[in-house]
């Protein structure tokens, strides 16, 4: 049986910088709760995507917020939208408010299911869930973030070197936290994991602790 049969929905907003395990722990607390999750991070690349095939410019606000209108759930699974560049070019287009008013109603449909959701991204405990009764901030180091990304794109074949990826993961979080929409920060009932000194099981196993201790507030 599934921990999550208390009767009510369970919403567990996952935010943080670049490659800081979000994924990780959203995808293993929603396998453990019985949820479904919603990597909110892969809409803003699916229409970085959908700019990038049309040739169209990553800057053109207008080409962007049409993308994200239209932007169909089939261009999701599209395994391009892990590539390096593709960081980058999101964090360009989800600056632009019409493109994050675009996709703001579909992840709320989502976190709406009956069961609840868990959603991982860069805004979920401060705009997009902000009633969720769990939130959590990942954070590692940036050298550590660089390092495990590092080991994530060799392993898919793609070559950069560690300093160029650390420099990707600095820059795109400065622009991630200085955006005017919806910036990267730290809701203030969130609570912050700091899983440099982790490994993925020990971040799962304090993740797990602090949704036990914050769902039964
Ligand atoms: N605690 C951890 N220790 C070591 N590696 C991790 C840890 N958490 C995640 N990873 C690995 O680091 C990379 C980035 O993790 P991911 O969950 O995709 O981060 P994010 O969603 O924040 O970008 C992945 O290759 C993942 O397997
Ligand atoms: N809720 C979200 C999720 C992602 N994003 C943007 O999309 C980019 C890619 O997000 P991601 O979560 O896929 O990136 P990683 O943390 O996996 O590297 C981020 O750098 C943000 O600019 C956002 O603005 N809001």
């Amino acid at each position: 049986m599934s921990p999550n049969r208390d009767g009510a929905a369970l919403v567990i907003a996952i935010d943080g910088p670049a490659a800081s395990g979000k994924g990780t722990l959203a995808k293993r607390l929603a396998l453990h709760y019985g949820l479904p999750h919603l990597d909110t991070g892969l809409l803003y690349r699916a229409v970085a995507l959908t700019l990038i095939d049309a040739d169209a410019d990553l800057d053109d606000a207008g080409a962007a917020a049409r993308a994200a209108a239209d932007l169909s759930a089939e261009r999701l699974s599209d395994p391009r939208l892990r590539e390096r560049a593709m960081g980058e070019a999101a964090s360009r287009v989800s600056s632009v408010p019409e493109v994050r008013a675009a996709l703001l109603s579909w992840q709320r449909r989502f976190a709406d299911g009956p069961d609840g959701a868990v959603l991982d991204g860069r805004d979920i405990g401060t705009v997009v869930c902000p009633a969720a009764r769990v939130k959590l901030f990942i954070v590692a180091a940036p050298e550590e973030r660089a390092r495990r990304r590092h080991r994530e794109l060799l392993g898919r074949g793609e070559e950069a070197t560690l300093a160029a990826i650390l420099a990707d993961i600095r820059a795109r979080d400065a622009r991630d936290s200085s955006r005017a929409a919806a910036p990267l920060k730290v809701a203030e009932d969130a609570v912050v994991l700091d899983t440099t000194e982790l490994d993925a099981d020990a971040a799962f196993a304090e993740a797990v602790a602090i949704v036990e201790r914050l769902r039964s507030r």
